[in-house]
């Protein structure tokens, strides 16, 4: 779910730390900014599982009950790592869902776009709704296809471990699949803790630098990665073709 514009993690009193940003950015933000080092995360799951909730119990230490249909926010914030200053981007996304065949998932272009621009991802489910822990393997597949190379940093998060007497998903099950993902299982509640929500997003940061390299240049990944094209050839191409294009055009108007 989105934030509404009063409770925007932007707004909030960030308990006088200096080093919140806080506020939702740009889609596809410039990368090199401040900090020399970017993580990009994308947390990714079923409806009503508690994305939202997740990310501003993360950034704000608070759980905000209901928040508007979520349509993606972009949230960003510097953080220090080892001694280093790192910014943090955290992408919300709408829900995914399963189809009919219980195989592919429904899946908005939005949260396309959102997988490919991320190195770390938070796959969420609910231990009190089995459908969406099922969401889960698909959801992976999905994030493989589009990064069909190379180590993806993830973590599965089971949340609402506040909700103990409707658990539908036991916590062995999240460590099966978690480790058969390549990665860890954490049980959270973003209503009730902020330590286990802190420690499962650390523990991605620390997996998406690790995956990184130390550097924060292009993505180890082939495939479908398509860098934006920036060399100055491309630029230089772009202006002669305007050149030619105006020459043209003056040339039509002076017939
Ligand atoms: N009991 C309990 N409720 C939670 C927890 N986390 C979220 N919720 C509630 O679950 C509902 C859905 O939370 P959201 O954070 O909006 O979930 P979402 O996955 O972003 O939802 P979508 O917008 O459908 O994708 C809200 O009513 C939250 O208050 C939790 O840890 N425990």
């Amino acid at each position: 779910m989105r934030l509404t514009a009063d409770s925007a993690p932007g707004n909030m009193n960030s308990g006088g730390s200096g080093n919140f940003l806080l506020v939702p950015i740009p889609e596809y933000p410039l990368l090199d900014c401040v900090p020399n080092k970017t993580v990009k995360i994308v947390v990714l799951g079923a409806s009503n599982v508690g994305k939202t909730a997740l990310i501003v119990r993360f950034l704000t230490k608070r759980f905000i009950g209901d928040y508007e249909a979520n349509t993606g926010a972009l949230y960003s914030r510097k953080v220090t790592m080892d001694g280093e200053e790192v910014s943090l981007q955290i992408q919300d996304t709408p829900c995914v869902a399963l189809q009919d065949d219980a195989e592919g998932l429904y899946c908005q272009e939005q949260i396309n776009r959102s997988i490919y621009w991320a190195d770390g991802y938070v796959l969420v489910f609910s231990i009190t709704d089995h459908s969406s822990y099922r969401t889960i393997q698909p959801l992976y597949q999905h994030v493989r296809r589009i990064h069909p190379s190379g180590n993806i940093p993830v973590i599965l998060v089971g949340n609402k471990s506040d909700l103990l007497r409707a658990r539908q998903v036991p916590a062995d099950e999240g460590e099966t699949l978690a480790a058969s993902l390549g990665g860890v299982y954490f049980e959270a509640s973003a209503r009730e803790n902020h330590e286990g929500v802190h420690a499962a997003f650390l523990h991605l940061c620390q997996e998406v630098i690790r995956a990184l390299g130390g550097g924060n240049g292009e993505k180890r990944r082939g495939g479908l990665h398509l860098a934006r094209p920036k060399s100055p050839n491309m630029q230089e191409l772009k202006r002669r073709f305007r050149q030619v294009l105006s020459s043209k055009v003056k040339s039509a108007t002076t017939i």
